[in-house]
């Protein structure tokens, strides 16, 4: 056999119903590509004015106009750019996947100082008018001295006929699609103006829609209305010029919302990528808001997608904000991002930012970003989680907002608490359902901290095995050693004494007993539950179904307080028989309202609870 080198021929046949199904899964986006191939052309043009390539004026008005014509059941995208000639018609239409773009840049790219904003890159973009039409009509006449106009036509994109034209006397080009039978919808103007809303909003040469309605005014010069885009959007500026208005507008327009942001971070990268954007920090009414954040992902001011997580990691998408970066492909497969390094590098950066601006806010605003605290804190932890580096870069701004209403950080927190419980931090989970504990804490000058979002419990756990040594307990774990009143520690055989008829009379409903003299005399008794078989037994609950072959019980034990009127009453009248039922009756309704406190009744206990308080009343009453 001979050895042989050449090159691999490609049926346009077979691969055309494959470009169509992979790189344009969603029909609407012929018009990105249309609009875009207008910019393009647009932008070629200026370039070429700009390097004394081409006569012309960089001032003259260019546009891009959509017009819809029911009539002939068509859409035709009209620009005054560069156009073509007819060995350029030959050379970037006829040939699929040769890009006249990437052929333009390649060109000028020594002559040109600035960034490359041209839009194309495969030369497949214009092949998806295809999608939606029985034949597509291309009329150019190129920007070059006597150019002559070109029209090529063709029914399947497989075959075509280039002929003069007749229908373009000024430079640019006119590309007509006569939509298919199954693609009317684009004939109607709601439908094409949200997708140039979606996709073109900020592309950057003005474009227009207008429906023409009868023969007669076909023939009319359009009278041009305000462009649907904003040519100049808000992230190409530089920072330091946009005022803090500008961006709250922004985002109410971006987002459609009546809602300020809390705050934002405008990111502007040169090198060694492209990247420029802003991110913004929205105000939360609750936490299930937190699924509709948006990241809008542009190329070339162009719209790629929405909360893309291969470009920005997924902490981050619940912000909202807009992302342009000219060097991410636009037709891209997202298998393609996860594997390019670019996007990684991208990734990272942007959560470099977000974590700077956090510390920065932390550092320089104490008091504004203590505001913020709340709505920020659960994206914040989110993000901790999800993403170590961002941990590491933000550990130190993180605030735990305490029981006396201030925020202070862990250390901060360990510091003051030092005294009392060295390395224990107790939290509250619940205001409302621990509200007992939280008036006892404070009675006793002693702080905590509220972590009370679905997130914490993950968290917690985090920052325990970041930070070793360090527990958290919730207010209701095991605080015997700080309320124990040292100074009036109590007979030890009363003690026995409470312990013991409390035992007898409730038996196992309660795991473990235990007598304290509490500094409060108010309280008999006071219900703690284990942190760790809660934690277990929470655990359990959220893996609802599965068994781990053991059962978690919340570990409960009861703290008498000796220091209790009610409870030296009752241990005075252990051994007399004919106080017995009363004396039964009052430890169960002790109990009772210890575990109320931890709203731990079950239907059963509050049925006997309830009689046994009727029973009480009617007691009292016959006094
Ligand atoms: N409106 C237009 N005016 C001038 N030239 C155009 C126009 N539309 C298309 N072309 C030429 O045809 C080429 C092919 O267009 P096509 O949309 O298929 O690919 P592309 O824009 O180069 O890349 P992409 O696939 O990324 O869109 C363009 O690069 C450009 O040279």
């Amino acid at each position: 056999m001979t050895n042989q080198k050449g090159s691999i021929s490609i049926h346009t046949e077979n691969i055309f119903p494959i470009i169509k199904k992979w790189l344009y899964s969603d029909k609407d986006i012929f018009i990105r590509e249309l609009i875009s191939n207008g910019c393009d052309a647009v932008n070629k043009y200026k370039k070429l004015i700009s390097l004394g390539e081409a006569k012309g004026n960089t001032d003259e008005h260019y546009k891009i106009k959509v017009s819809i014509d029911k009539e002939n059941s068509a859409l035709i995208f009209e620009d005054n750019g560069i156009g073509m000639t007819a060995e350029e018609v030959e050379k970037y239409i006829n040939q699929v996947a040769f890009s006249g773009a990437e052929d333009f840049f390649n060109t000028y790219k020594d002559k040109m100082n600035e960034e490359n904003d041209i839009i194309g890159h495969f030369g497949l973009g214009f092949y998806s008018s295809f999608m939606v039409s029985k034949k597509v009509q291309i009329d150019t006449l190129s920007y070059k001295e006597n150019a002559t106009p070109v029209r090529w036509v063709s029914e399947d994109g497989l075959e075509f006929e280039l002929t003069q034209s007749d229908n373009r006397e000024t430079r640019g080009t006119t590309i007509t699609l006569f939509l298919a039978d199954d693609s009317k919808e684009f004939l109607e103007e709601y439908t094409v103006r949200n997708i140039i809303d979606k996709y073109c909003s900020f592309l950057p040469v003005d474009i227009y829609l207008e429906t023409i309605k009868t023969e007669e005014t076909k023939e009319d010069e359009v009278v041009d209305t305000t462009p649907i885009n904003d040519t100049n959007p808000l992230w190409l500026k530089a920072p330091k010029d946009c005022t803090d208005e500008e961006y709250k507008e922004f985002y109410r327009k971006v987002f459609k919302t009546f809602d300020e942001p809390l705050f934002w971070i405008h990111l502007n990268v040169d090198y060694p990528f492209n990247l420029k954007g802003i991110l913004y920090f929205p105000k939360l009414k609750n936490e299930f808001e937190l699924i509709e954040g948006k990241v809008k992902l542009y190329n070339n001011q162009v719209f790629v997608a929405d909360n893309i997580k291969e470009v920005i990691p997924e902490f981050l998408l619940l912000l909202k904000g807009v992302i342009d970066c000219p060097d991410l492909p636009l037709n891209v497969s997202r298998s393609f991002l996860q594997n390019d390094r670019d996007v990684s590098k991208i990734s990272k950066h942007i959560v470099k930012k977000v974590a700077d601006k956090l510390k920065s806010l932390y550092k320089n605003e104490r008091e504004n970003y203590e505001k913020f605290w709340d709505d920020i804190q659960v994206f914040i932890k989110f993000g901790c989680l999800k993403d170590e580096s961002f941990y590491d870069k933000v550990k130190d701004s993180i605030l735990f907002k305490t029981i006396n209403s201030q925020y202070i950080t862990l250390n901060d927190y360990l510091e003051n608490c030092k005294e009392k419980h060295e390395n224990k931090v107790f939290y509250v989970s619940n205001e409302e359902q621990q509200s007992q504990y939280i008036k006892l804490f404070k009675d006793y000058g002693l702080d905590a901290v509220i972590l009370d979002s679905t997130i914490e419990n993950h968290f917690i756990s985090m920052i325990e095995f970041k930070n070793q040594g360090v527990h958290f307990n919730r207010i209701d774990a095991d605080l015997s050693d700080i309320l124990k009143d040292n100074d009036n520690e109590g007979n030890k055989e009363i003690k026995t004494d409470i312990e013991n008829l409390f035992k007898d009379v409730i038996g196992d409903r309660i795991n473990n007993y235990s007598v304290e003299s509490l500094k409060s005399e108010d309280t008999p008794a006071i219900i703690l539950i284990s942190e760790q078989s809660r934690r277990m037994s929470e655990m359990r609950s959220q893996f609802a179904g599965m068994n781990f072959g053991m059962s978690f019980e919340e570990e409960k034990t009861l703290v008498i307080n000796n220091n209790s009127s009610i409870v030296k009453k009752l241990v005075s009248l252990k051994d007399d028989e004919t106080k017995k039922e009363k004396v039964s009756l009052i430890c169960n309704q002790i109990v009772d309202i210890a575990l109320l406190s931890n709203k731990e009744l079950d239907s059963k206990e509050l049925d006997e609870f309830i009689k046994r308080n009727n029973q009480l009343m009617s007691m009292v009453i016959s006094l």
